[in-house]
């Protein structure tokens, strides 16, 4: 077996400082089990928490065995002499329990000690609160509910993380309206959610929430057989989720000696200090007595806040599964570099009309020459015409495998390349977005090959290969921080032939008109996500550029939402694709691959801007694609820069 890089890496610091393994290795144990297996705790302050669990360990013997000690003394340590000269008569511990800043562990537990490989009474006590007692917003938060009996399972194989913070977050925009208890189980009998609270009426762009508002809430308790347990209050509340393999895990907290709930003041300064805040003080900040719970189903808390931020986050994304189970497959999330979450919004599988957007589905606007009502079973593997193929020249799109065709998706990513196949409206919607007075002309709108799909006016069955898009996601992807400084992105799981449907972009639908006034509005909302406008075939005078429809994905959104930008040779080209209806007004934006991808692979497409206009209405970023036709690289070369000025325009439809 390959030796773990953590071991390796903690064998090195120590060594470092003078201390032989055989000495590291020991105490590594006894610390992990006591961190129940928390590396960041270990690794913080370069290894502190283990040099000082090395020298305790050393002092404890020295009474034992002086003879022994002398020979240990090594020649250099200077996290010892550190300890020792500036915090004589304290106890070790990370430094970082007590220093807030961001690299705080997010588990500031109790000193470590490590006699007899048992946890302290008061480590297993949790917060600091006494019973009865009521803290205030100025008083520090309460140390962490966390309860972690240290497991018997071996450590020889110094395993890596057990406990992993999922996700915290949740301050809730709240009138009061949003309380609702109940006992629900999910579709797969997994979850057993005790209590529940929902916002029920949120609406784009009244989202934002309220501040310095204070009201009664109640505890949401989640118990998965995945051994997951969440607790959460619904205002301005903060949910804290932690994955305990063990399941030993248990809150204690939350009711005085009469099992009355307690009241609790929270306050966060900033949005982005939600996740800080639970670094620093541990979490959950509301907790509840485990027997109450599961007599009651539910714990009322009363929480206050005073939050000044402009914007706060509202989602929790479960790092399993940030899909909340909307798609046919798990998609889970990865942070392996800082202690950020992914950004707040609400996961939708498909789209949701915001309000004005005309998106008329109906089975009476699907004539008879645009839907396949002869055909039975598979219409891809039938030798009888489709009708469905009418607008396609007679062919389908995908293979019998449900890939792209070769033929096709060439064409797709030749006519994507190719300046001549725009379109120019006369009054620009998009031009007209970016500001009210605008007066700059039209620079073009793609016009794309479409893909007809078979639906349910079709008389073929729902497995027809000529239904791929609306099946969803089945390839497993995963949200990650970038490295290169592109912020979260997508990635592949498997492997990908070329022509494989990922994902559809998945948002909001607005008119150009509600997205500008949304943009007006709240001008920083376009920060992580661009909007699309849905302009393919314009040229074919179908579409009104009056009725233009958008898809935006800042607060509702799907995987899409994190897919980053490559100038030119990405990895996925969209494809407009009609499902519900002929309509080439409202339809799907599909994403494929345009060649082969190898797992872990990060998904790509290109944005279409023009890094070199200024008036781009969504907030540009430097381009960080890596790719040898990066439109954002300041050229001496003029006319190589021209050539790529034409590509754009596709999408960048905000602020
Ligand atoms: C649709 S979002 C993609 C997800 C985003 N990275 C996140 O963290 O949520 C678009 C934003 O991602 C970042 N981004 C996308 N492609 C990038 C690139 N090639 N270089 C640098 N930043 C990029 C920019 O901040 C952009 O505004």
């Amino acid at each position: 077996m390959a030796p773990n890089p953590r071991v390796v890496a903690a064998f090195t610091a120590m060594a470092n400082l003078g201390i032989h393994e055989s000495k590291v290795k020991p105490v590594l144990k006894k610390l992990l089990k006591l961190y129940d297996k928390n590396w960041q705790l270990i690794e913080e302050e370069s290894y502190r928490a283990l040099a000082d669990a090395i020298f305790e360990e050393e002092e404890n013997q020295d009474g034992v065995d002086d003879e022994e000690a002398r020979t240990h003394e090594a020649p250099l340590r200077p996290l010892k002499r550190l300890r020792l000269r500036g915090q004589e008569g304290q106890s070790s511990r990370p430094m970082t329990m007590t220093s807030g800043g961001p690299s705080s562990g997010a588990f500031p537990l109790k000193t470590p000690k490590l006699e007899d490989g048992t946890v302290p009474e008061k480590t297993l006590k949790g917060p600091t609160v006494e019973p009865g007692a009521t803290p205030t917003a100025n008083k520090k938060m309460p140390p962490p509910f966390i309860f972690i009996k240290p497991k018997d399972e071996p450590v020889d194989e110094l395993p890596d993380y057990e406990i992993i913070p999922i996700s915290v977050i949740l301050p809730e925009p709240s009138s009061g309206r949003d309380s609702l208890m109940g006992e629900a189980e999910n579709q797969d009998g997994h979850d057993t959610v005790l209590s529940q609270c929902r916002d029920e009426d949120v609406e784009g762009e009244d989202i934002l929430p309220s501040y310095n508002e204070e009201a009664t809430s109640n505890v949401n308790v989640v118990l998965s057989s995945t051994r997951e347990v969440k607790i959460s209050v619904p205002l301005w509340r903060i949910i804290a989720c932690y994955h305990i393999k063990s399941l030993t895990l248990i809150y204690e907290f939350g009711t005085d000696s009469n099992n009355n709930p307690q009241e609790h003041s929270l306050k966060i300064a900033q949005a982005d200090d939600v996740a800080k805040e639970f670094e620093t003080n541990g979490s959950p900040i509301f907790g509840v007595n485990k027997d109450s719970v599961m007599a009651n189903g539910s714990v009322s808390v009363k929480s206050s806040s005073t939050v000044d931020a402009p914007h706060v986050p509202r989602t929790v994304h479960d790092v399993n599964d940030l899909t909340k189970g909307e798609e046919r497959v798990k998609i889970s999330w990865v942070n392996n570099t800082t202690n950020d979450f992914p950004p707040p919004f609400h996961y939708i599988p498909r789209n949701l009309v915001f309000r004005d957007a005309y998106v008329n589905i109906s089975l009476s606007r699907i004539g008879n020459e645009d839907c396949c009502s002869a055909c039975l079973g598979n219409c891809v593997l039938s030798s009888k015409p489709c009708s469905c193929t009418n607008k396609t020249g007679g062919e389908f799109a995908y293979t019998a495998q449900g890939l792209l065709k070769e033929e096709f998706l060439e064409e797709c990513i030749a006519i994507s390349r190719d300046p001549q196949n725009y379109f120019y409206c006369k009054a620009c919607p998009l031009e007209t977005s970016k500001n009210d007075d605008c007066l700059e002309p039209c620079k073009g709108h793609l016009k794309r090959k479409f893909i007809k799909e078979c639906w349910s006016k079709c008389g073929c069955g729902k497995h027809c290969g000529n239904r791929v898009v609306q099946r969803g996601i089945s390839c497993n992807l995963q949200v990650f921080l970038t490295s290169d400084g592109k912020g979260w992105g997508l990635r592949t799981l498997d492997d990908l032939p070329k022509g494989a449907f990922v994902c559809e972009f998945v948002g909001e639908i607005l008119t150009a008109k509600e997205l500008h006034d949304r943009n007006m509005k709240y001008p920083k909302n376009g920060k992580y996500t661009y909007p699309i406008l849905l302009d393919a075939d314009w040229g074919s005078g179908i579409v009104k550029d009056s009725e233009a429809l958008c898809l935006y994905a800042a607060s509702y959104g799907n995987a899409a939402r994190f897919i980053n930008h490559r100038c030119l040779d990405a990895n996925l080209i969209e494809i407009p694709v009609e499902i519900e209806g002929p309509s080439h007004h409202y339809y799907h934006f599909a994403f494929f691959t345009s060649r082969k991808i190898a797992a872990q692979e990060e998904l790509t497409w290109d944005y279409g801007i023009n890094f070199d206009e200024h008036d781009e209405p969504v907030e540009l970023f430097q381009c960080r694609c890596g790719s040898k036709f990066c439109r954002n690289i300041k050229r001496s070369n003029s006319e190589f820069n021209l050539s790529f000025m034409c590509n754009v325009q596709f999408v960048s439809l905000s602020t």
